[in-house]
């Protein structure tokens, strides 16, 4: 281990935020009676620009006077290139009651973006003699917020989570897709001209390095890696193989632009009873191996040392956190 040890990101389950426009207020109770664990009223993509300050007006009535229970309560604002950003900050943050939680900054693609935010946001907490610091959350979706991923979650101590947004992204790199998350048609190999059997396409998997820079960026950090949409929602199995391959690298949730993913979306990232229990017996064969002076042993067969414990209490913390 370094001498530098990276501090803990937030102790709260982020398996599920589901989305719905701010223009659609018929959502917001929908929303609130989910089973997603953070909610994201979006003022930004999916609003259009006639309707920015409807949106906003209907989003900051929501958060006064729906019941959000434990939810953890998200407003998307606009980009920080736009004319409605600040207003969404003061408005949320000087009409409401104290219930929002997180404000989200979209397209952040240096570290200044989110301190310039801080500054607005600090200085109305101030005003206000707030107790409750608002945290943020932050999505990497542009080449210049790829470029700049460990910059940009280290700066600000508000930050809780960074999340990946395929979409943007995709067109911000140039991405010969117009699909949303998910395997793209475009990105395989296929096995050498002389190889034996079929000439079967291999689909890559074109988020990886992406995936795996804000993974890095955010357990150096303290915060929460998160994957973005998946906006084919009538395929649920590409939902699923999508999370899953992002749980497996570390994520530890997803978002929803439906209903249906959120259960989609619970399932992966609750790690199951057969992972706990597997996780639970190898941190009992550790005590055992330790007790005999052993570093190392065998479980199932297969090499287990103090590595394992590491890897093992990752996944005990989330069953615990969660309540499994
Ligand atoms: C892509 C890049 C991004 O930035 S993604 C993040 C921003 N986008 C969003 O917030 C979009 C969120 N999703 C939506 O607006 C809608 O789900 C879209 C995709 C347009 C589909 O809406 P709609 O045609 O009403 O769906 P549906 O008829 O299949 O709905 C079935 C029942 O579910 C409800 N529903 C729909 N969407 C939501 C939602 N986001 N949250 C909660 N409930 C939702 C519908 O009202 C409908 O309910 P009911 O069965 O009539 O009671
Ligand atoms: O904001 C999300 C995206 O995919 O773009
Ligand atoms: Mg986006």
């Amino acid at each position: 281990m370094s001498f530098t040890i990276p501090p803990s990101p937030p102790a709260r389950p982020n398996r599920c935020q589901l989305f719905g426009p701010g223009s659609r207020p018929e959502l917001f109770e929908k929303l609130a009676s989910s089973e997603a664990d953070v909610i994201n009223i979006d003022l930004e993509d999916s609003v259009s620009p006639a309707d920015k300050a409807q949106a906003r007006a209907n989003t900051i009535k929501a958060i006064n006077e729906i019941a959000w229970g434990k939810k953890t309560l998200s407003v998307r604002i606009n980009g920080l290139d736009t004319e409605f950003w600040y207003k969404d900050v003061v408005d949320l943050m000087e009409q409401t009651n104290g219930r929002l939680d997180l404000i989200m900054i979209p397209k952040a693609g240096v570290a200044a973006d989110l301190y310039a935010v801080d500054a607005l946001v600090s200085s109305i907490e101030l005003a206000r003699k707030s107790e409750k610091r608002i945290g943020f959350e932050a999505i990497i979706e542009t080449a210049m917020g790829f470029a700049n991923v460990n910059a940009i979650a280290a700066a600000s101590k508000r930050l809780q989570s960074l999340h990946l947004g395929a979409a943007d992204f995709a067109a911000s790199m140039g991405m010969q897709t117009t699909g949303i998350g998910g395997t793209q048609e475009g990105y395989y190999a296929l096995p050498p001209k002389d190889a034996e059997g079929p000439r079967a396409p291999a689909y890559g998997d074109v988020w990886h390095s992406v995936v795996s820079a804000i993974v890095a960026a955010c357990r150096v950090n303290g915060v929460l890696p998160v994957e973005g949409p998946f906006g084919d929602f009538s395929d649920d199995d590409g939902f699923v193989a999508q999370a899953r391959r992002v749980a497996t690298m570390g994520m530890v949730g997803k978002w929803a632009i439906h209903p249906k993913q959120v259960a989609l979306a619970n399932s992966v990232f609750t790690p199951s009873e057969k992972q706990v229990t597997e996780a639970r017996e190898i941190l009992n064969a550790m005590e055992e191996a330790t007790r005999t002076g052993q570093g190392a042993t065998t479980y199932k067969g297969r090499l287990i040392d103090i590595a394992s414990i590491k890897q093992a209490e990752v996944i005990v913390k989330q069953a615990e956190m969660m309540g499994v």
